[in-house]
């Protein structure tokens, strides 16, 4: 296998490969861009027309993704899996990954479109750094007059258990709308369970999608735990689904099955303004947890937030985050 395929390892321990640029035996191109980012090029013959960034680790303790990555790409390294698709693999925030915490002082999934100018730290910089990458990796290959495919997929875990394990979520864009071969790309994938977002965010698959042009999804798979604990979840049929997306292969046509799939809208986000936030929700309440109307969910500053939505479910509830955040959504059936 070529030494670049020990990716995870390398960027892991904070070591620079002696050799940038590696050829497999395919003539597949696999190019350190640097720490956590690794470009992947098929010959051009191989070439489907697809850019395709794969990233883990945004949060540092949500390392289900980062394994699945790794093995994709060690695949790769070692000619097991053929490339027809450009992939740009992203290690997100590595300083919190070597300590195993979401994140050091401030969340690198809140900093991006931007945000990072208004904030200091690690992550401002990283953040600020794979706006870059992902910039430069779009625009690095010539279209030759047919548009390129531009595809993100941004891989987490969550940190409480779910009702549903595998979901993802759509970042807001104006007048985008989902289509069904991402939703059957979903489906091949086993992720069932789809969450449109409603408003402009900071996360870094809205910033693909919004700035980039890229269909992006932010990807939830399982409960978030160590490195070498993640045999829990299943991520087989997303793996698999992945590596047909990189060897240039597809769903096929009106492979999409409307009747499995169940479709999400934020109805409202609770955000938490001040100190004296409560949520009143237990520490093992799901994700996906339905709440009754009527019911008290939130209280801040004397504002009382109350569930008025008929089947109205919760997700990401975290009364921990930093004042001005989201501490929870209220989501319903779209
Ligand atoms: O479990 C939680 O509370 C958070 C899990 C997580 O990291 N989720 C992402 C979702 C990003 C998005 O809204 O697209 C996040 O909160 O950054
Ligand atoms: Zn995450």
């Amino acid at each position: 296998m070529l030494s670049l395929g020990k990716f995870l390892e390398l960027s892991l321990t904070g070591r620079e490969p002696c050799e940038k640029i590696q050829l497999n035996a395919e003539s597949t191109r696999l190019h350190w861009r640097g720490e956590g980012v690794l470009e992947v090029v098929p010959p051009s013959a191989s070439d489907c027309g697809r850019d395709l960034i794969l990233s883990a680790g945004i949060h540092g303790n949500e390392t289900a993704p980062i394994e699945l990555l790794d093995r994709l790409l060690v695949r790769i390294a070692s000619n097991q899996l053929k490339v027809g698709t450009r992939v740009l693999f992203v290690l997100g925030n590595l300083e919190a990954m070597r300590k195993g915490e979401r994140y050091l002082a401030e969340d690198l999934n809140r900093l991006f479109s931007g945000k990072h100018e208004m904030a200091e730290g690690s992550e401002a910089l990283r953040a600020d750094e794979l706006e870059k990458y992902c910039i430069a990796f779009y625009q690095g290959v010539e279209s030759n007059g047919h548009a390129r495919e531009r595809l993100h997929f941004d891989l987490h875990t969550a940190i409480r258990g779910s009702r549903v394990e595998k979901f993802a979520l759509y970042p807001f864009v104006e007048g985008r709308e989902l289509p069904e071969r991402s939703l059957a790309r979903l489906q091949a994938g086993a992720v069932n369970t789809v969450l449109k977002q409603n408003r402009h965010a900071s996360t870094f698959s809205a910033f693909t999608a919004t700035h980039l042009d890229a269909e992006s999804f932010t990807l939830e798979l399982g409960k978030a735990r160590p490195f070498g604990h993640n045999e829990g979840v299943n991520l087989e049929a997303l793996e698999a689904m992945l590596a047909t997306l990189i060897s240039g292969g597809d769903v096929d046509d009106n492979a999409y099955q409307p009747e499995h799939t169940q479709l999400y809208q934020v109805a409202r986000e609770v955000i938490k303004h001040s100190e004296s936030f409560r949520l009143h929700l237990a520490d093992d309440v799901e994700n996906f947890t339905e709440l009754e109307t009527g019911y008290l969910l939130a209280e801040d500053c004397g504002e009382r937030f109350v569930v008025e939505e008929a089947g109205a479910r919760i997700i990401f509830p975290n009364p921990r985050v930093k004042n001005g955040l989201r501490a929870g959504l209220l989501i319903v059936p779209a």
